[in-house]
């Protein structure tokens, strides 16, 4: 029998990649995005009801009618910048709006939710690779909200026995093979975007924020995560939560490191033309290196990243730029 899972935020970047490899193998899917910062030619796998998670009767009416054996849900504001100067729009936006996703649930009878959660949530890192153990301990508003929301699910599935499974990404990356969707932030604030505009563009250097980091060449390192990975993984949680139901965490990265210097030597190599380069002071709140133990999710969910090789990212992630959606968009 066809599987439905109802898709918050899937006009977004990871959400609409999610929708493609959820309809990709067999899944009937549902949006429901607000359109804040989503973009509506990126619902391509189902209907979009367009409405605010917080609409507790169009979301609720939503849940009634097609019934998803799954509610996936990526609606979030998502820059850490934001949340530090306008921390109300977070915790109402998020964590609000969560709460008001789950009541929707609940009186809709609907007990199974996937949910975007964050390496942000672990702050700075004790050590590293990051496990699930590792200790939480946001350094900005966005990863509290993110790390409230794990503890809300905790509890709701202890009270009201809400199966979850919380997927701590960390740096998603790239953009769909085929290219038929991307990443599109407005503004765009996530590196490797921005080195692709800074190689396309010469007028528009990338600047690279903090070269007296405590690493190889100075610059931060990351961890970063194909989204085609995160889509599988996405999959294979929804999968495991129908058969065994119980509330889970899992970290969602490759185990390898790649510094900011790094990624501007894979632009300039892939690209072809090399990014005009700035060199900066670090950017708040960022640590120096956050690398996952994906260990867990390879034990219990059976996934590996078989995506995430920074030249397939950039590849692909440049594939997008030559898109037409993603030319309109950025001529916005
Ligand atoms: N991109 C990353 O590297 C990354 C890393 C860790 C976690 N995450 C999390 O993954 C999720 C998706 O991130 P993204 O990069 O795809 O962001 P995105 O901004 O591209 O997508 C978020 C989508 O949610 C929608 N939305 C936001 N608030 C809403 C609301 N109240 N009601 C309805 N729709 C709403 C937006 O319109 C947008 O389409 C977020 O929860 C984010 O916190 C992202
Ligand atoms: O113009 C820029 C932009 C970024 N960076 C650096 O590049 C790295 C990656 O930055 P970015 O792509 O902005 O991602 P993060 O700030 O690491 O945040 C992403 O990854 C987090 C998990 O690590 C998620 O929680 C966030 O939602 C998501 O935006 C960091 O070291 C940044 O300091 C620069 O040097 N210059």
């Amino acid at each position: 029998m066809t599987k439905t899972v109802l898709v918050t935020g899937g006009a977004g970047y990871v959400g609409s990649h999610c929708c493609k490899a959820f309809a990709s193998a067999g899944w009937a899917v549902i949006t429901v995005d607000n359109l804040s910062r989503g973009w509506r030619d990126s619902v391509r796998w189902g209907p979009l009801i367009e409405c605010d998670i917080r609409d507790g009767t169009r979301v609720r009416g939503a849940l009634e009618m097609y019934k998803p054996d799954l509610v996936a849900h990526f609606a979030a504001l998502a820059y850490v910048g934001e949340s530090v100067t306008d921390p109300a729009l977070y915790y109402a936006n998020n964590t609000a709006g969560t709460l008001a996703l789950l009541e929707s649930m609940r009186a809709a009878g609907c007990d199974r939710i996937l949910f975007s959660s964050t390496c942000a949530s672990y702050g700075v890192p004790q050590h590293v690779p990051i496990d699930e153990g590792h200790p939480q301990l946001p350094i900005n508003p966005y990863g509290w909200t993110k790390m409230i929301i794990e503890r809300m699910l905790e509890h709701y599935g202890r009270a009201y026995g809400m199966a979850s499974v919380s997927l701590r990404y960390f740096n998603a990356a790239g953009c769909d093979p085929d290219g038929e969707i991307g990443e599109c932030h407005e503004p765009e604030t996530h590196a490797i975007p921005l080195m692709i505009e800074a190689a396309r563009s010469p007028d528009r250097p990338f600047t690279v924020f903090g070269t007296d980091f405590p690493t190889l060449d100075g610059s931060a390192i990351r961890d970063y995560i194909h989204v085609k990975d995160l889509a599988q993984a996405h999959l294979l949680a929804g999968e495991m939560l129908i058969r065994q139901g119980g509330v889970h965490v899992f970290n969602l990265g490759t185990g390898v490191g790649t510094s900011v210097l790094e990624l501007v030597e894979a632009v300039a190599r892939i690209a072809g033309a090399a990014p005009a380069v700035l060199y900066g002071s670090r950017r708040e709140g960022d640590p120096p290196k956050l690398v996952a133990s994906f260990e867990k999710a390879a034990r219990e969910l059976g996934w590996h990243p078989t995506n995430s090789q920074i030249d397939f990212i950039v590849e692909t992630a440049l594939r997008w730029r030559d898109h037409p959606s993603a030319a309109r968009r950025s001529s916005h």
